[in-house]
């Protein structure tokens, strides 16, 4: 038993209860500086921890998935906050689904993200790993590192499935 998922397009409003949308968007502060050479889309994400943890920059560099795509878990980092920034130029998937407990499939919303926009993962929030794309695609990350766990797992049951 699957339960076929929706796939609808990234934006900053419909994923405001996961966390934040990265993007040079018209809809963001921006301003220009640099004597105007360049425009800066301002404070865009939130980028939390614990007091004991600290935050990081990485590269993930993703395999491409096919589709569909079976969703038969999900994970949540309760720490920390974390954010993926497509390198690659790329489409990609984000599969998401409110922090708390009791979270099942009927929870899930997927997420469609243009190759230049990036997203923040708040603490907490239930989220598939990487869904890259097409090919080999590299994404910065900034999340938490430190002390003790920070990463929750639950099965899916009934599964989830992203289409074709
Ligand atoms: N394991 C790891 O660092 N990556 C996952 O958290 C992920 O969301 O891709
Ligand atoms: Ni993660």
């Amino acid at each position: 038993m699957s339960v076929v998922l929706t796939v609808e397009p990234l934006t900053a409003e419909a994923f405001a209860p996961f966390g934040d949308v990265i993007e040079a968007s018209d809809s963001t502060r921006h301003f220009p500086i640099n004597g105007g050479n360049t425009e800066r889309f301002h404070d865009l994400m939130t980028i939390a921890t614990d007091p004991q943890g600290h935050a990081i920059v990485s590269i993930f560099r993703g395999q491409p998935r096919s589709l569909p795509f079976a969703l038969v878990m999900l994970e949540r980092h309760p720490k920390g906050s974390q954010a993926f920034m497509p390198l690659s130029g790329r489409p990609y998937l984000v599969a998401v689904a409110r922090p708390g407990e009791g979270v099942s499939v009927a929870d899930v919303r997927v997420f469609l993200a243009r190759g230049d926009q990036g997203v923040n993962y708040a603490p907490g929030t239930w989220h598939h790993p990487l869904l890259a794309l097409h090919a080999v695609s590299d994404f910065l990350v900034i999340d938490r590192a430190g002390p003790g766990g920070n990463c929750d797992e639950i099965v899916l049951a009934p599964q989830g499935v992203i289409p074709a």
